[in-house]
């Protein structure tokens, strides 16, 4: 296969460090391959960028790339390392084994309230998280939500992201990317804050999570907008008065009458059974070291510890970073912070 012998030679760099197996995912200019880290065993995904599909998205992918370094936390798939060659861009990130929300719902038909609050707390914390580091999703969809080994959600897809100062641009192309989930400011093409926009996505998603359908809907992308623009659904039978006052405050027409990520983290419906509110604190923070992880790698590196240190602490989502982070999180999973020396 002349294509996989010419992608294997110009990415070395990527097959020195990773065994590369079957696709598990393809879409617009990239897709996602299963892959496994040889030092510490771990399995991780890697999307593969083609530089010549991307066209002028390129700097929609070195955003999504800039804005991964920045974002560290336990409901966000994380990125290990960045492998860039003439013609293409590796992303390592966290393998994510029990696939996206959308095949999820579509399995179960729909999901309790319960089960759907426990999955929404999380998508609650991911967004006041990313909110805090100054950044707006703007593609929240359940396509763009993985479950991990642990069946816990971890947000993906970057690709839109942005800070609020916006970039009119992506508005215009968000609009053409997913329309049912797009806040209706978005279609009007207004100015918007991408908070409040996410907060309108995250009202879809969870109507798509409780009823397995969307409120908003039409083959037509004209009568879709209008209807999201009217923003006027039908709540099925089976939602608590809970669930239908909490829908109706996220997918409030108006931005500025719509409820914010920190109302949500305490609402009354979040709070329903838990009885606390939402953890949105990153558990993993970023430029924590971890002198278990040091260790082990200065022994493999056959370095001091100080200089293993510094090297990890230089964050360059090179082989460095891929091991330490994947080392950590072996550390966290209970398993042993071991490297396998290599031959
Ligand atoms: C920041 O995280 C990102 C950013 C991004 O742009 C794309 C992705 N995509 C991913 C990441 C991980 C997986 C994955 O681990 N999938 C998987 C693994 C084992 C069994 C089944 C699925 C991924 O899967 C894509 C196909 C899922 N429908 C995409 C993450």
């Amino acid at each position: 296969m002349p294509v996989e012998r010419t992608t294997e030679f110009r990415a070395e760099e990527l097959y020195k460090y990773y065994k590369v197996y079957e696709t598990i995912g393809s879409g617009g200019f990239a897709k996602v391959k299963l892959g496994r880290h040889i030092l510490t065993g771990e399995k991780v995904a890697i999307k593969i960028i083609n530089k010549k599909d991307l066209g002028d998205d390129l700097p929609r992918v070195k955003l999504e790339i800039e804005a991964m370094k920045n974002l560290s936390h336990q409901h966000i798939c994380r990125l290990y390392q960045v492998i860039e060659t003439s013609t293409q861009i590796f992303m390592v990130l966290e393998h994510c084994p029990g696939g996206d929300l959308f095949d999820y719902i579509i399995a179960k038909d729909r999901l309790s309230e319960e089960d759907t609050r426990v999955f929404f707390r999380q998508i609650v914390s991911a967004m006041a998280y990313v909110h805090s580091q100054g950044y707006a999703h703007r593609d929240l969809k359940p396509e763009n939500i993985l479950i991990d080994e642990d069946h816990n959600l971890k947000l993906i897809d970057f690709g839109l992201c942005a800070k609020p100062k916006g970039g009119l641009g992506y508005e215009l192309m968000t609009c053409c990317g997913t329309p049912a989930y797009v806040a209706p400011e978005l279609i009007q093409d207004r100015a918007y804050i991408g908070s409040e926009a996410d907060v309108w996505s995250m009202g879809v998603l969870l109507f798509s999570l409780l009823c397995g359908d969307l409120p908003f809907d039409d083959d037509n992308c004209v009568v879709l907008y209008r209807k999201i623009t009217r923003g006027k659904y039908d709540n099925p039978h089976w939602l608590s008065p809970g669930s239908v006052l909490l829908l109706n405050q996220m997918m409030q027409v108006d931005p500025k009458r719509r409820v914010t990520v920190r109302q949500l983290l305490d609402h009354p419906w979040v709070m329903k059974d838990h009885n606390s509110p939402v953890e949105w604190y990153s558990r993993q923070l970023l430029g924590h070291i971890d002198e278990d992880c040091i260790t082990e790698m200065a022994v493999n590196m056959k370095r001091s510890r100080e200089s293993t240190t510094a090297l990890v602490r230089e964050w360059r989502y090179d082989h460095t970073t891929a091991t330490y982070l994947l080392l950590l999180s072996k550390k966290q999973r209970g398993k042993p912070v071991r490297l396998c020396p290599q031959p």
